[in-house]
């Protein structure tokens, strides 16, 4: 499906429009259905959008936020995307949205996919909303090069779910949402700010293996319109 650049001057700019793009698409879930859905990302590029996101003025008490991925560490530790929501979205008016967690303390991150799987499986699909990133290996959620489950997380077959990600540079054992459960977004974007971050994307837009570059599984075969949100 196609993707559309939204490029800003700065990371405020496309804060602030970003965060009212995703209030917009939650309100009008709430309206038409009731309720709505958030999957966000982590890392560093997110938190002013976070930020700017939880003091928006919408019912959150009918928004269910959960996320694209998670290091396979508790909500304690500072790896943690689970602490990294709470401690920039869960704030002001968004504390009274409901979060799911991937992060389950179980024996393995095979026990966690499973139990989060389950957990999350109440969610409903599509997401309403679905913020990715990217990081400079061209992985997006926990779809690293090389990743242990990268094909089944890119299989359009493979069932909504969590699943597990080992991968040089993942650090932890991850569990991500996979391609199909996150690629029907009603809004889905591509988050990812700095020149060197445009340039990964150039380059993932050029021919290749999606294997070299999983974000081409999104930008290739994405159901949803890729809506990219880019600032210098
Ligand atoms: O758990 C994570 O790290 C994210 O879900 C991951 O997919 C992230 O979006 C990219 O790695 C970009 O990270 P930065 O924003 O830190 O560059």
């Amino acid at each position: 499906m196609a993707a559309t650049m939204h490029a800003f001057a700065n990371g405020a700019e496309l804060a602030r429009n970003l965060a009212d793009k995703v209030a917009a698409s939650l309100s009008a879930a709430i309206d038409a259905q009731g309720a709505a859905t958030l999957a966000v990302s982590g890392g560093s590029t997110p938190k002013l959008f976070f930020q700017e996101l939880s003091a928006r003025d919408l019912d959150w008490s009918k928004v269910t936020i959960t996320l694209v991925d998670e290091r396979f560490v508790p909500s304690d530790n500072p790896r943690s995307n689970h602490l990294l929501v709470a401690d920039n979205l869960l704030q002001n008016k968004a504390k009274a949205a409901n979060f799911l967690p991937l992060y389950q303390a179980a024996g393995s991150a095979e026990d966690a996919a499973k139990l989060a799987t389950v957990a999350t499986a109440s969610i409903g699909n599509p997401f309403d909303v679905a913020i990715l990133g990217m990081g400079g290996d061209g992985h997006t959620a926990s779809f690293f090069p090389g990743g242990s489950n990268l094909k089944l997380a890119l299989d359009p077959m493979t069932p909504r779910g969590i699943i597990t990600m080992e991968a040089d540079g993942a650090g932890e054992p991850r569990l991500t949402f996979t391609f199909s459960s996150l690629q029907d977004a009603k809004l889905l974007v591509l988050h990812i700010e700095g020149e060197s971050k445009k340039d990964v994307l150039t380059k993932a837009e050029s021919a290749g293996d999606e294997a070299e570059m999983p974000i081409r599984a999104i930008l290739r075969r994405a159901t949803s319109p890729v809506e990219i949100y880019w600032a210098p």
